[in-house]
């Protein structure tokens, strides 16, 4: 397999620091050298300092929930790519559903967040997904397109393969509702296609594909069996240490 499988915890607004590094310490304690997997989890960025540090000699990466474009100035309650790294942060979701319904971030908002990310050596984890109206009406396959070519505009070719990308259907997001394996395989086998025209196979190939959703260890291994499904970004199920092992196993069943 050319695709090593990835799991990513988004925590959302959930966890104090301290909160954080418990449940860091009980994930890591089973599964923190487990070779065969990528793993990464992303706290709020109040626990993120704390987390990197009951993450040091692990395999375990630590992510950020989002940033600010810009370098520095006078964007209150921002964060920037730079002060990111310096907590040893190393992905950042960007464009996640929810930031953009009741942040109005926009495909050119967030185009140059994943610009700012991988000019900062951050790899940016970039989430699309239709709504459930969006779906019902047959545009799937025209948002997925628009929102993953408006958030690529301007990587290149070099920098493709550190981008990650998560299909994340809205109706399936913390409502129970899990995409069927056909639904989601569809979607990210049209993600996929999309790639190999905006980069060329070879590195179309190369690229992660997360699915997201009321994603949990009794639907993920039939999700992550899939030929372009490879790994899931997790919301509600990263919370608890047994369900996000039992997540972190499947990916590693199915790799
Ligand atoms: O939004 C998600 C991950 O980014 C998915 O959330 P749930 O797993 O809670 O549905």
């Amino acid at each position: 397999m050319i695709r090593r499988k990835l799991i990513a915890g988004n925590w959302k607004m959930n966890k104090t620091a301290a909160d954080g590094v418990a449940l860091i310490k009980d994930i890591t304690a089973e599964i923190g050298r487990l070779g065969s997997v990528d793993i990464v989890v992303c706290p709020p960025f109040t626990a993120l300092e704390s987390a990197a540090k009951a993450l040091e000699g692990q395999s375990v990466k630590l992510g950020a929930q989002n940033m600010h474009p810009e370098k520095s100035g006078a964007y209150t309650g921002e964060v920037s790519a730079e002060m990111l790294r310096s907590l040893f942060v190393s992905h950042v979701i960007l464009g996640h559903s929810e930031r953009r319904t009741y942040f109005a971030e926009t495909d050119a908002f967030i185009n140059k967040k994943v610009v700012a990310s991988l000019a900062n050596q951050l790899k940016p984890i970039l989430c699309v997904g239709e709504t459930l109206a969006e779906r019902e009406a047959g545009q799937t396959l025209a948002v997925v397109q628009k929102q993953t070519e408006g958030g690529l505009a301007g990587v290149t070719a070099e920098q493709i393969t550190n981008v990650v990308i998560a299909y994340e259907p809205v109706w399936a997001i913390g409502t129970g509702k899990v995409a069927t394996t056909a639904q989601a395989q569809e979607v990210h086998a049209f993600i996929r296609d999309l790639l190999t025209k905006l980069y060329g196979a070879p590195l179309a190939q190369k690229i992660r594909i997360l699915y997201g959703g009321s994603m949990k260890p009794s639907n993920a291994p039939e999700l992550l069996a899939e030929k372009d499904i490879d790994g899931g970004l997790i919301g509600g199920a990263s919370l608890e240490a047994r369900s996000f092992i039992d997540l972190v196993k499947a990916a590693d069943a199915a790799k």
